[in-house]
């Protein structure tokens, strides 16, 4: 079986990130996305963020009719902030029979010599990288490399940042959420 794992804050999950995640589930060798919510990214503040179980509630709101996409809180029980190679070896260890994979964007491949201990993930995962408008240049070091697989996805421009700031704002962001999660959102007042 194998997983591809799509990290991130999910603050709140859009539908950027489900129909990427689909897209990928979809039309790659992946059998399963989890999408794996992080406490906390160790390039993000943590100040902006909703508490780690309303975050996965959303990602489990979203995901619960896609039978290849799962939530999950795998990173919950793990130390703070969460570096992902710390993440693999703990998951690599639980399942044993599993291949890993990482999915993300272009604009995390930019960046992603400054992860912890890159070099290692690459040696033991695949890397799914899809498009996305970013700033920046790849390293030369991944335009050919054997892990790293440029796939093509529909490219959507939101950001969860965006949705924040609307809601704040008082603006109607509906259409830029599932609707199971918007719902919830709204009950809830969230980022109000
Ligand atoms: N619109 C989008 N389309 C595709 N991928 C996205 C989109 N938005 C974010 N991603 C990617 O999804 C993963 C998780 O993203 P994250 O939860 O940080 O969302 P975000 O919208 O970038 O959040 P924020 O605006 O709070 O920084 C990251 O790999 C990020 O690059
Ligand atoms: O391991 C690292 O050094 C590392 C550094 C930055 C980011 N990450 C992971 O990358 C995920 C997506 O990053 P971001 O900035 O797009 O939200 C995030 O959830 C983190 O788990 C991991």
């Amino acid at each position: 079986m194998k997983i591809g794992l799509y990290f991130g804050s999910f603050n709140p999950i859009h539908i950027g990130h489900l129909v990427i995640a689909n897209h990928i589930a979809e039309h790659s060798d992946l059998n399963q996305v989890w999408f794996v919510v992080t406490p906390h990214n160790p390039f993000k503040n943590k100040r902006s963020l909703l508490d780690n179980y309303q975050r996965l509630e959303m990602v489990y709101r979203a995901t619960k009719d896609y039978n290849k996409l799962k939530p999950s809180d795998i990173e919950f029980s793990l130390p703070q902030p969460n570096y992902t190679i710390n993440t693999l070896t703990y998951l690599q260890e639980k399942y044993p029979d599993y291949e890993f994979a990482l999915i993300m964007g272009e604009d995390n491949l930019k960046s992603f010599h400054k992860w912890k201990n890159y070099e290692l993930i690459l040696e033991n995962h695949d890397l799914y990288v899809y498009p996305r408008i970013s700033k920046g240049d790849i390293e030369t070091q991944f335009h050919n490399h054997n892990k790293v697989h440029f796939i093509d996805a529909p490219n959507m421009e939101l950001s969860s940042t965006f949705i924040r700031k609307s809601i704040k704002a008082g603006k109607n962001v509906r259409p830029m959420l599932p609707e199971f999660v918007w719902e919830y959102l709204d009950e809830m007042n969230f980022y109000k």
